[in-house]
């Protein structure tokens, strides 16, 4: 089982990525803000035209005033609703843009990755990054953000104003300050660790139902039902031990906060109390001020209310920039290769320490040569592919194209070099332009010319087909709209490795499909794509190997001959072995067919 996790973003790399986010929405954020500041203003005049009434009550006033008074302090109400609502829009969609943009480069970031590394990552802790943690990331940003926000401008106008309302009694609200600073620094050091350990132990137990479910089969054939289960009750047991201890820290947490706004609340009403006995302040600011203070406690409680959100957001949008702390390529400032020739020496490489699968392996591919790779199943066939792909590195030994290690190569510009076409043909939901041009995207390269796209349909004979259907290279295919045949879905596939337009090209398992006497248009297919390429086919159908220039012959991780089919017959060696071997089951099968 695979226990390795993907690293955290720094906290730093978290503050710059919302930095730069910030100022590429300057406008947008200047917006939402001032909506939000008109908002508050609107809010906050509220208390102030109650204080008048008080106060203009007392004086003895008349019915009129009364009565214009209310009149203003509904418009006020209307405003800040309409105020409100459009600020929180605004934020919502900001929002929006910001999970966008942090789903965006995950993905992006993630299909980049060398498939080693994906290989060797906890599948559990690669799937919440992208699932649960985007989830709780889009519930921070959505939900979290703009109450902050208008929480933290309602308390910062809320002291303005209660400052310029009567600055004597503004003072009383100093007493708030020292539990409120010190409860706040205490319970947010201690929050973020335990979110980050939360959406950890989280991930494990996704990690654990995913295996499970994933190895079903295997579980049952071997009845590890019961150790599965128990498996996922501990994964489940360490996130609830988490979670509890999360709930604990806000139990000592909300009592400091109470605290915070109750006490100057009374101060106010005593101090303030004493202040007009004394004539210092007016019954209009006294009241103002008190339903102030009131207020403040409301914007508070939502701080802490949605600063755990905030926290959780945080540690999932860790999670999430973690992956851009895995380094994609090697050496990026590796030579261009020259030419096409492959060159392997003394190549060893094992997947796990101990158990080698390739023992010093010497191979040469001539520039433009087809070179067929035949041997026993398990013999390293596939792996040796992945070598020269760039998929892994040798664990000793060099593996060169054009005479610049492999491994050196930067994985974007390696894909246009060396390129792997397997029988795999996935078509993606969208038309059949984005299917062709997949590979352009990722790379952020130009988009291809239409002239372009329907000169490598027709070197793969799919043009006819894309012609046939009513809205061309828009037609939209995949996922239950117009149906690819079999045959078109592979020659689409080759049309796309023609647009990369690589010089190497490895085969794995593409050819076993290929049927030599019936599918000759999949065949003309594919002496589109390999014409004047180099080609290493690694054939698990020993008749592949008449196509080649030359043969490959791999037992046990180790070259056991290579050479030309005829010569290797006449050799009578492992070749031979090979061939007649599969030449009588071929034989039977079609006699028994
Ligand atoms: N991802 C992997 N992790 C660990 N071991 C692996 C992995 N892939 C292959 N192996 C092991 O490496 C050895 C060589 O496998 P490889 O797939 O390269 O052989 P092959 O000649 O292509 O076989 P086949 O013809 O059956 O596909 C085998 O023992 C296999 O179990």
């Amino acid at each position: 089982m695979n226990t390795n996790r993907l690293p955290l973003a720094e906290r730093r790399q978290v503050r710059l990525w919302t930095r730069d986010f910030l100022s590429a929405s300057k406008g947008q954020v200047a917006t939402m803000v001032v909506l939000f500041l008109l908002a508050l203003v609107a809010d906050l005049l509220g208390p102030q035209l109650l204080g008048h009434l008080v106060e203009s009550v007392e004086d003895g006033t008349t019915a009129t005033r009364v009565d214009l008074i209310a009149l203003a302090f509904v418009g006020v109400l209307l405003a800040q609703t309409l105020l409100g609502r459009l600020a929180r829009m605004r934020a919502v969609v900001l929002g929006e843009k910001a999970l966008a943009h942090a789903r965006g480069g995950y993905v992006r970031k993630v299909v980049g990755l060398p498939m080693s590394t994906v290989e060797s990552v906890d599948p559990g802790d690669l799937l919440s990054r992208s699932t649960a943690d985007v989830e709780k990331l889009g519930e921070s940003v959505r939900f979290a953000l703009p109450e902050i926000l208008m929480a933290l401008l309602t308390a910062a106008l809320t002291i303005v104003a209660m400052v310029l309302t009567s600055p004597l009694l503004a003072l009383v609200m100093l007493i708030s300050l020292p539990p409120l600073v010190i409860g706040v620094r205490w319970y947010r050091r201690r929050a973020a660790r335990a979110y980050e350990r939360l959406l950890a132990d989280w991930a494990e137990v996704q990690a654990s139902m995913h295996e499970t479910a994933h190895g079903a089969e295997t579980v049952e054939a071997l009845g590890l039902a019961e150790r599965r289960i128990a498996h996922g009750a501990r994964a489940l047991a360490r996130a609830e031990r988490t979670q509890r201890h999360t709930v604990n820290l806000q139990t000592w947490f909300l009592p400091v906060l109470d605290l915070s706004t109750f006490v100057p609340l009374a101060a106010m009403l005593l101090i303030g109390g004493v202040a007009y006995i004394n004539g210092l302040v007016g019954l209009a600011a006294l009241t103002a001020m008190v339903l102030y203070v009131e207020r403040l406690a409301d914007p508070l409680a939502e701080l802490v209310e949605w600063m755990d959100e905030l926290q959780l957001g945080n540690a999932a949008l860790r999670r999430i920039l973690g992956v851009e702390q895995v380094p994609t390529e090697s050496g990026t400032g590796a030579p261009l290769p020259e030419g096409s020739a492959l060159a392997l020496r003394d190549i060893h490489f094992g997947y796990r320490p101990g158990a080698e699968v390739l023992h010093g392996v010497d191979l040469d591919v001539a520039e433009g040569e087809f070179l067929v790779v035949v041997g026993p199943s398990g013999s390293g066939k596939s792996t040796l592919a992945k070598l020269i792909t760039g998929t892994y590195a040798p664990g000793s030994g060099t593996a060169t194209v054009g005479g610049v290690p492999i491994a050196d190569i930067p994985a974007e510009r390696l894909r246009s070099r060396i390129a792997m076409v397997t029988q795999e043909q996935h078509i993606f939901a969208g038309t059949i332009r984005d299917n062709l041009t997949l590979g352009d995207e990722l790379d952020g390269a130009q988009a291809e010319s239409d002239e372009r796209l329907w000169d490598v349909l027709r070197a793969v004979e799919a043009d006819g087909w894309v012609r046939s259907c009513r809205n061309g290279l828009d037609t939209e295919v995949g996922s239950g709209r117009t149906q690819v045949p079999p045959a078109v879905a592979q020659q689409l596939a080759l049309a796309r490795i023609l647009l990369v337009d690589p010089r190497v090209l490895v085969l794995d398992e593409a050819t076993s499909e290929m049927d030599l006497s019936a599918s000759r248009r999949i065949e003309r297919s594919f002496a589109a794509l390999l014409g004047g390429r180099t080609v290493i086919a690694i054939a698990h159908r020993m008749d592949i190997a008449l196509l080649g220039d030359r043969v490959l012959v791999l037992d046990d991780g180790r070259v056991a001959e290579h050479g030309r089919h005829d010569d290797l017959l006449a050799a009578d060696g492992r070749y031979a072995d090979l061939w007649k071997s599969w030449t009588t089951a071929a034989d039977r099968s079609a006699v028994g067919g």
